[in-house]
């Protein structure tokens, strides 16, 4: 029997790897072919309090709420910054078209129209989100409800989240899609609080077909918001509505998050977004160069694909650096050009922190050596610094929790996942980790 966390995983694996995996079966089982069943589920975690069946009741159609915790000081303070009818996002938007918004609350939400499936590059990193934003745009409100899509920065994930609000209005013009920064909710529903106008916001943000919401992690700390989202996001539900949530992180890892608020993130579809492998970061390059009617050779290509490795964000951005460049100096694009026009880009990731370099600082500070940090020994001593220099390598580097778990002595991705948890908790409640863990920030990063 094999396992999947959820129905779309089960139909893909199913669909895309499950004659693959008889097919091997077979073979190392002498020529038999197992039968191969699969099913949705885990076994369940007692640290999930809340289930599907707690949902608020409803009486005379309106959600019962509590009383509820008051507007914390840092609610206020987003409510004063973020600003009324422009742009919340900091990043350029090229085309901004506004969509069908109505009620009382008068703020304009976007969608870029530049970010839709066409313009998105599958490869490896994204296939399995691409394949859920598409499998919701052609489905709103059905089987994946909430998506949650979590990853690192500008790895596409507010790209995919308009292509699915794109993708909704252009099969049905009709739709009222609400793409927002949660920050702006958080703006929003002070500002409601404050003009009394509680109700309508209410209404408002539970009168759409779709309710897309970016970065979700700033809820944290947030309670009043986190509580006015969590009574939304079960009346969408509820209606079937669809919600679609972006976070850098899995639910389960969010600080400063209600559980019961996390757990729900949970009951749809949750997908991670990875970071783009070299052939999807040339392709991209490539795409993003046609776009901008700029001839790349794919030798070109390869060569800034390989220096910038972060995100695809930063990769957009040399490439623009390099155009700008050869459209000044009227120059081609080669290896050697694209070398001088990033030169200051390509110092800094050089220098970039590497396991290697985090290992040794690590050992030195705490006075033990690389080598125990790479052993099997569990002494306090010596579990503790592997801990701190495993989180730190998934901060700093970007290597995946397979491959951090390999240069800590083969270990495996979960122990990795542990260890980060673990210290951002003991950054919570122990003052000495807390000091250790920014002294090293500052020593790696200055
Ligand atoms: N697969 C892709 N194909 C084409 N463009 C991409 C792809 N992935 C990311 N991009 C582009 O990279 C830029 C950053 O992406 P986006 O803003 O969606 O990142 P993000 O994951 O939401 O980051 P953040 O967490 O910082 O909000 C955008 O211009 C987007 O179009």
């Amino acid at each position: 029997m094999l396992f999947a966390p959820n129905r779309f995983v089960m139909d893909w694996v199913n669909e895309k790897y499950l004659r693959r995996i008889e097919e091997v079966l077979k073979d190392l089982n002498g020529g038999q072919a197992p039968r191969v069943n699969m099913s949705v589920g885990s076994a369940p975690r007692e640290s999930d309090p809340v289930k599907r069946s707690e949902v608020p009741a409803r009486a005379n159609g309106r959600v019962h709420e509590d009383a509820g915790s008051r507007v914390t000081e840092e609610e206020k303070g987003v409510a004063a910054t973020v600003p009324g009818s422009t742009s919340v996002r900091p990043k350029s938007y090229n085309d901004r078209r506004p969509v069908q918004v109505e009620g009382d609350i008068k703020h304009q939400s976007f969608l870029n129209e530049g970010f839709t499936f066409e313009t998105f590059v599958e490869g490896k990193s994204n296939q399995l989100a691409r394949a859920a934003s598409m499998q919701v745009a052609e489905n709103p409100g059905g089987a994946y409800n909430p998506l949650f899509l979590y990853g690192g920065v500008g790895l596409g994930k507010t790209h995919l989240m308009h292509a699915i609000g794109n993708e909704i209005v252009a099969r049905n013009p009709k739709a009222k899609v609400a793409y927002l920064r949660s920050e702006r909710f958080v703006a929003d529903m002070v500002k409601a609080l404050q003009l009394n106008a509680i109700n309508e916001f209410k209404r408002y943000y539970r009168s759409v077909d779709a309710l897309l919401i970016d970065d979700i992690q700033f809820f944290a700390r947030k309670e009043r918001s986190q509580e006015e989202f969590f009574h939304t996001f079960n009346a969408l539900l509820e209606g079937g509505q669809q919600v679609i949530v972006t976070c850098d992180r899995f639910p389960k890892e969010i600080v400063d998050m209600e559980e019961r608020l996390k757990s729900r993130f949970g009951w749809g579809l949750t997908v991670m977004v990875e970071p783009p492998e070299l052939e999807t970061r040339v392709a991209i390059l490539m795409k993003k160069a046609e776009q901008a009617n700029v001839k790349l050779s794919s030798e070109a290509a390869f060569f800034i694909a390989q220096k910038i490795r972060s995100n695809v964000r930063e990769l957009e951005g040399a490439l623009r650096l390099v155009i700008a460049n050869a459209h000044f100096t009227g120059s081609e694009i080669t290896p050697p050009f694209i070398r001088e026009s990033l030169k200051d880009l390509l110092a800094l990731h050089e220098k970039q922190v590497s396991i290697d370099n985090i290992q040794r600082t690590v050992a030195e500070y705490y006075k033990i050596k690389v080598a125990d940090l790479l052993s099997k020994r569990r002494t306090r001593t010596v579990t503790r610094p592997r801990q701190v220099a495993m989180s730190l390598s998934k901060e700093l580097t970007n290597h995946s929790l397979p491959e951090i778990g390999d240069a800590f002595g083969g270990r495996d991705h979960t122990t990795v996942l542990h260890a980060c948890k673990k210290i951002v908790e003991l950054q919570e409640t122990d003052p000495g980790i807390r000091e250790d863990y920014q002294n090293f920030m500052r020593l790696l990063t200055t």
